[in-house]
């Protein structure tokens, strides 16, 4: 299914990166990238574990410093202070109070954004967490813990969200609701970038950034993935595209890091 929205191919990118590099304790961690997320829709950010997707994510936020390169998010430079309200950041390890209740920590982040106790609530209920709104943080299992998260960064209705592995540790149904919140937000004219180990996600996405060791190894959709790797299977077009890319650096063919398709 076609998700794109009439405006898209007019509107600028939520975000866009060219030349970016960023070293942490002088390692360094991204190398070179240029891509576009599109507005208004839902985009992957798909990569083995270690590969820079939390670091990009901090990028774009702006909680990382940047070492080289440029980076734009809603048009102004990632980390600017005028975008703190406009972004929903849910990090890998849940940021929330324990000593709160559920509702009360998504009420406090809503409260940041101005937003109502109904606000609340209906974030609470959209990661299926009503019937728990009550109990302390403290009493929440791991997956509880983390979707109490994703209801704080929800709440504040943001332009644009950042959602790192959100549905980790998610029951299947839990998860297929949460794509399908995901797609309504995107629908509303919000931006998601969501980042996952889980290749079978990717189909649910209108755009894919493949990160390998630091590197944009492709922008595509997951039709194009599925053609450039070679397989109807995600995870083996994925490991197709990787193969290929180790193919082309054993040839000592240079290696492509700007990626602005899709
Ligand atoms: N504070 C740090 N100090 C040193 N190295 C770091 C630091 N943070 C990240 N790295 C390194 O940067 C690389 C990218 O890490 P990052 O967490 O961004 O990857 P990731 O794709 O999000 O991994 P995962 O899927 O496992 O969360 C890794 O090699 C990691 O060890």
């Amino acid at each position: 299914m076609d998700h794109t929205p009439a405006h898209a191919a007019t509107t600028p990118p939520a975000i866009e990166a060219d030349s970016l590099s960023v070293r942490i304790h002088r390692k360094p961690i991204l190398h070179d990238l240029g891509f576009a997320v599109p507005q208004g829709r839902v985009t992957g950010l798909l990569g083995p574990s270690g590969s820079g997707k939390s670091t990009l994510m901090r990028s774009i936020v702006g909680v990382q410093r940047l070492w080289k390169g440029s980076l734009t998010v809603l048009g102004r430079p990632a980390g600017a202070a005028s975008l703190r309200h406009a972004i929903g950041y849910m990090t890998q390890e849940a940021s929330i109070y324990r000593d709160l209740s559920v509702l009360d920590n998504v009420r406090y982040f809503g409260a940041l954004h101005g937003r109502s106790a109904a606000d609340a609530r209906e974030a609470v209920a959209a990661v299926g967490l009503a019937d728990l709104a009550r109990r302390k943080a403290s009493d929440l299992s791991g997956g509880q813990f983390s979707r109490v998260s994703l209801a704080c960064a929800l709440v504040g209705d943001p332009e644009l969200l950042v959602l790192d592995e959100p549905t980790v540790g998610l029951d299947p149904v839990l998860r297929v609701d949460l794509w399908e919140r995901f797609r309504a937000l995107a629908d509303g004219g919000a931006t998601l970038l969501v980042s996952s180990h889980v290749m079978e996600e990717a189909t649910r996405c209108d755009s894919l950034l493949l990160l390998r060791e630091g590197r944009m190894l492709a922008q595509l959709t997951p039709d194009g993935l599925r053609e450039r790797g070679g397989s109807s299977d995600l995870e083996q077009a994925f490991l197709g595209i990787i193969r290929a890319d180790l193919e082309r650096q054993a040839a000592g063919l240079p290696v492509p890091t700007k990626e602005h398709a899709a």
